[in-house]
């Protein structure tokens, strides 16, 4: 498998260079050069796999000779060793809990995929790979757990400063060992377009072999399509799915768009956006316009230019009505977002996180105007991580979870910075 530059200005590179470059020199996306059909045999048998067989089985072909089978089917095996549970909350929809990982949330598999396949692409060299990475809440977090303690890696996270909720901070900013946290007097697209200029910095490269763990890297973005197979293993409705997505930088949509050109069956995908919405102002005039970010009650989706939704465009042929003819769009206000969280614990007694709570009323609205299909929503993040704004709306102290219980004794770690490339590029430097 190779992967091609979505600015068509580099060669073509196996997925081994494409997860140690993370962006390519002419600062593209790299992107599948073709998208694996899914063997018919593995659709009709998709509920008698293990999630291991089947996971393996997805991967894959992406991965091609970059890694030997037995140590993917090892890696794959580690990454995705939590339940993916799909649980009923309405008669026509469901939740795909995606945070029983151990940072509570969906970012756990792409870290964990990414952070052994780089330790197995440094296995033998003395190399040291220094990965930058911005988050606006839960990579951060997944970054800093996939990653400790892997030799010959450093992770260094950029986060905007009091734009992340309370344990989502703790998280990323109390790992200690190889793990150091900036935070970033900005927004979270002050600390992508801060990454992303490092990439492309000849000083930088010369002191530093430095990568992405954003859905950027393709080790990332790729396994993210596992739990769109876990979950039609589950479902057990004649017709496919539709399925709604909190959608923030856009890679967590566009690996479910590329499990289903390659043969997924679902019948239509909802982004969810809170008022970061340049996606649903494209999709319904044809014209891209990114803004500057606001910050939100689902903060992790407070993306203003979300990186991956190129790629989301290249699944399409750059296609307006193709798209259209698979993905809606819908926007949510922090209002709705609570009063959803509110009248779904009233009705039956589930509790949302913020970002699920806008997938949950998007999928919502969309099943009124097609009261004939059935579908769910990825819950991307335990509640507990946003306890302020679900207490407010249930009235009830969300649990804090065992796995998390240790956060609250620790103390934040972090350097603090300003908005500004050559602040970072000076501290680098200067290490
Ligand atoms: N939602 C993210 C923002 C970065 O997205 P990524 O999937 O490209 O890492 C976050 O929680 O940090």
């Amino acid at each position: 498998m190779l992967y091609f530059s979505l600015n068509k200005q580099s060669p073509n590179v196996s997925f081994a260079e494409a997860a140690v470059k993370g962006q390519a020199p002419d600062k593209g996306l790299y992107f599948p050069v073709t998208i694996p059909k899914l063997p018919a045999s593995l659709l009709q048998n998709l509920r008698a796999l293990s999630k291991d067989e089947l996971g393996f089985s997805v991967m894959q072909p992406y991965v091609g000779d970059a890694i030997p089978a037995a140590t993917l089917q090892r890696i794959v095996s580690e990454t995705i060793a939590f339940e993916f549970p799909l649980v009923k909350v309405t008669e026509n929809i469901a939740s795909l809990e995606l945070f029983h990982g151990p940072t509570l949330a969906f970012k756990d598999v792409g870290a964990r995929f990414m952070s052994r396949c780089l330790g197995y692409f440094n296995r033998n060299s003395n190399r040291h790979t220094t990965v930058l990475v911005a988050t606006s809440g839960d990579t951060g977090g997944a970054v800093a757990n996939g990653f400790l303690g892997v030799e010959g890696v450093e992770v260094i996270i950029l986060y905007p400063s009091g734009k992340v909720s309370p344990i989502q901070e703790l998280q990323l900013t109390t790992c200690g060992q190889n793990i150091t946290a900036l935070e970033i007097n900005g927004t979270f697209d002050d600390c992508q377009a801060m990454v992303k200029q490092a990439f492309t910095d000849a000083a930088l490269q010369q002191q530093y072999s430095l990568t992405s763990a954003n859905s950027i890297n393709v080790a990332r973005w790729l396994p993210q399509q596992l739990y769109y197979f876990f979950a039609l293993q589950q479902w057990q409705h004649q017709q496919p799915p539709v399925i709604a997505v909190p959608s923030g930088n856009f890679g967590n949509i566009c690996a479910g768009l590329l499990a289903h050109v390659s043969g997924l069956p679902v019948q239509h995908f909802i982004a969810a956006l809170n008022a970061n919405d340049a996606v649903h102002r494209y999709m319904q005039t044809g014209n891209y316009a990114p803004q500057p970010s606001v910050a939100t009650v689902s903060n992790a989706m407070d993306v203003g230019n979300p990186s991956n939704f190129i790629r989301v465009l290249q699944l399409f042929n750059n296609e307006l009505p193709q798209l259209q003819n698979v993905l809606s769009s819908t926007t949510l206000d922090d209002h709705t977002t609570v009063a959803t969280i509110k009248a779904v614990y009233n009705q039956t007694g589930y509790t949302l996180d913020p970002h699920g709570a806008v997938a949950f009323c998007a999928l919502q609205q969309y099943l009124l105007q097609y009261p004939e299909q059935k579908g769910f929503f990825l819950e991307t993040a335990h509640p507990v991580k946003f306890p302020q704004t679900v207490e407010q709306a249930t009235g009830q102290t969300v649990p804090v979870p065992d796995s998390a219980k240790h956060l609250l004794q620790q103390q934040k770690k972090s350097v603090v910075l300003d908005a500004d490339y050559n602040t970072l590029k000076d501290w680098l430097l200067s290490r």
